[in-house]
This record gives C-alpha cells, sequence and structure tokens, in this order.
C-alpha cells in the first residue's frame, strides 16, 4: 500500500524542479544551435534544414515511452527547433496577409512560431517577397479539396524561379463573424474568393438575401466587417480575436473535412531541394506537343518505372491555341533510381518540362 502519494503542492513542487531541469537543458541545447549558427555562418550553409528536423522529431517519437502523445512530441520539439533556429537566423516568411489568415496558420504550422512574419496583399506580392529576398520562404495555398487548385499560385509557380522545398495540409474550418452574435440584419458577406466558394451552400441556405462580396483575405474580410454592424466576415477564430469579433456560427464551410495544401516556396540559393525523408514528392509542370496520343504518352514510363502519380492538373497555356501545362506529382525521390529513370523518359516526351521541387509529403 503506497503511503507516499503527493498532494497538489508537492506535485506543483516536484512539476517546478522538472521545469528548472529543462529550463538548462533547453537552453544548453539553445546554445550548441548557436554554435552551428556560427559554423553555418562560416562556410554559408543554410540555417533551415526539414530534413534534419525530421530527422529530430521521428528519432524522439521512436524513443517515446509516453504518457505524451507522439504528436505532442512533434508540436514540442517543432517549437523548440524553432527557437534554436531563430537563435541562428531570424527567418522571414512571407504570406497572404494581414494577420489571422489561414496561410499565417500554415507558415507557423510548419516553421513553428519563432519566425518574423511578412504578410503580403496578394499572392503576387508573396512570390516577389521570397525573389527580391525581402522574404527567405514564401508560404501559397495551391489547392483546396472541396474547391480544387489555387489557380493563381499554380500560374505564378509556372513564370517563377522559386521552388517547393515543401508542404503543409491544414484543416480548414470557416466561421461567420461580425459585431453581434446573432443572424439577423446580416446584408454583406465579405470574404477571400475561395472561401465564399467553400461556404456556398451554407450562405444560400442561411443568409439567401445578403450580397457575397470578394475581398483580398479572410482576415481583410474580418477586418472591415468589425468597421459595420450590418457586415460578416468569414475567417479564423483567430481573425475573431485579431479584430474583436463574435463567431456568431461555427463551421460554415460545405465540407466538414475542408482542407487546404499550402506550398513552402524559396530561391535554390536558400535551399535546395530536401533530401529523401522516405515519403517524398516531387513536383512538375510539363507540356506535350499538340498530337494525339501526346497526353497518354507521357504517362508511360511512370507506369514502367513504377511511380504513382497523386496529382494531374491542368492550366490553359495561353498560347492562342487549345494548350495547356500539366501540373503532376509524383511518390517518391530523385535519388530512388526507379524514379530518376521514370523522369528521365518523361523530359524526353515533354515540350516543356519543369521540376517545381522535390520535398517531404506534408502530413
Ligand atoms: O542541426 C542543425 O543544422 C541545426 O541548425 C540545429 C537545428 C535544431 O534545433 O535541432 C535547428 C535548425 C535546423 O533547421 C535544424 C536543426
Amino acid at each position: 500500500m503506497s503511503t507516499t502519494k503527493k498532494n497538489l503542492s508537492q506535485l506543483r513542487a516536484a512539476i517546478d524542479e522538472v521545469d528548472r531541469e529543462l529550463l538548462a537543458l533547453l537552453n544548453r541545447r539553445a546554445g550548441f544551435a548557436n554554435e552551428v549558427g556560427e559554423l553555418k555562418r562560416a562556410e554559408g550553409s543554410p540555417v533551415f534544414r526539414p530534413e534534419r528536423e525530421a530527422q529530430v522529431i521521428n528519432t524522439l517519437q521512436a524513443a517515446n515511452q509516453g504518457p505524451l502523445k507522439s504528436e505532442n512530441v512533434a508540436t514540442i520539439w517543432r517549437e523548440i527547433m524553432s527557437a534554436c533556429r531563430a537563435l541562428e537566423a531570424p527567418l522571414r516568411v512571407a504570406y497572404l496577409g494581414p494577420a489571422g489568415t489561414f496561410s499565417e496558420q500554415a507558415a507557423v504550422q510548419f516553421f513553428g512560431s519563432s519566425i518574423e512574419h511578412v504578410p503580403c496583399v496578394n499572392f503576387d506580392e508573396v512570390f516577389h517577397a521570397a525573389t527580391a529576398g525581402t522574404a527567405d520562404f514564401g508560404v501559397v495555398p495551391v489547392e483546396n479539396n472541396s474547391e480544387g487548385v489555387v489557380t493563381r499560385s499554380l500560374d505564378l509557380l509556372l513564370q517563377s524561379p522559386l521552388h517547393i522545398v515543401g508542404e503543409v495540409s491544414l484543416l480548414v474550418r470557416h466561421h461567420l463573424l461580425r459585431l453581434s452574435n446573432s443572424l439577423e440584419g446580416i446584408e454583406v458577406v465579405l470574404a477571400h474568393p475561395q472561401a465564399l466558394a467553400q461556404c456556398q451552400g451554407w450562405l444560400t441556405k442561411h443568409l439567401p438575401n445578403a450580397e457575397r462580396r470578394a475581398v483580398s483575405s479572410n482576415a481583410e474580410g474580418a477586418r472591415l466587417a468589425a468597421t459595420n454592424p450590418a457586415w460578416a466576415g468569414i475567417a479564423s477564430e483567430r481573425a475573431a480575436s485579431e479584430f474583436g469579433l463574435h463567431v456568431a456560427v461555427h463551421a460554415i464551410q460545405d465540407d466538414a473535412f475542408n482542407r487546404t495544401r499550402f506550398a513552402v516556396i524559396c530561391l535554390p540559393q536558400t535551399l535546395q531541394a530536401p533530401q529523401a525523408s522516405g515519403r517524398d514528392c516531387v513536383s512538375l509542370i510539363v507540356s506535350v506537343p499538340n498530337r494525339p496520343g501526346a497526353v497518354h504518352d507521357i504517362l508511360v514510363p511512370l507506369k514502367q518505372h513504377g511511380v504513382s502519380m497523386t496529382r494531374f492538373e491542368s492550366r490553359p497555356a495561353r498560347s492562342g491555341q487549345w494548350e495547356y501545362y500539366f501540373y503532376i506529382d509524383l511518390q517518391g525521390h530523385p535519388s530512388q533510381p526507379h524514379v530518376a529513370a521514370a523522369l528521365k523518359d518523361l523530359q524526353s516526351l515533354c515540350a516543356f518540362y519543369k521540376v517545381l521541387g522535390t520535398y517531404p509529403v506534408g502530413e
């Protein structure tokens, strides 16, 4: 029979003691990261090493004996490494702002919260910031599982020197935000066109007479909704607290599992393609000669070499002809011989071939 059960104040004292030890250990870790930063500065190598961060988390998850859950281990160490990284050099990340957008949430989910925020007014500016060097990385949405591709992002990827080094998938819940807590008297609903589209069923049913007004971002819609009691925005809870609004109705998106995939982009000199992580993806843009069977032909090398295609999208080439660019995602890493062979054969069949990036598959 145990007579040594601790009471609340004893347990809190034990927690305080562990926290002091943790703090000392974390600062020791941060000291090593500082030294890594000095080495990297001396050799001019990139501070952010996603494959190393993935390795740290995988090793700890494998060693974890609980009671902490595996996903908590990942969340905690993502933040620890974000803080250590920030000691090595500040990481500037551009995304569609203002504060409170899902793009900002995606940036923090990928890099942790110790980053310098570079909010931009549109996707073009995100690409420009990462190209011109006012940001080290950009985070842009590329696809939503209910609305399909984000066409502007895809078109910008075609023209840009930036490559994709990572992806984040975010469960997107849209809330109806306004100054009051009811649906009475809403005349205008303001949001990004993607959000309006993702909530169109709900809006038609519950606010059939309200005007739907497209604005540059959901957070901008929320900001405007805070200026007029007859206006409502569609945005995140974060945006509600940012602009002092009520969540009048939670989760109004038509698809309960509404997910958006974001690409993390940068110049190749900022970060080269991450090494193989074991679960990787290659993104390509190709076009084929305008002849019968050409689209079918590009699928043949994939089948021959046993490479799975996880995405196939088309965008008009705007050549005045009925020509298209195809956006293709393949499973694997070019360091794997069967993937390298498939890419080589595929390239030989294409009139245009651009590798957008090779990166670990997002969660
Ligand atoms: O191992 C490195 O290269 C580090 O800079 C250290 C560290 C870490 O905190 O563990 C920090 C940043 C990198 O993205 C990867 C890992």
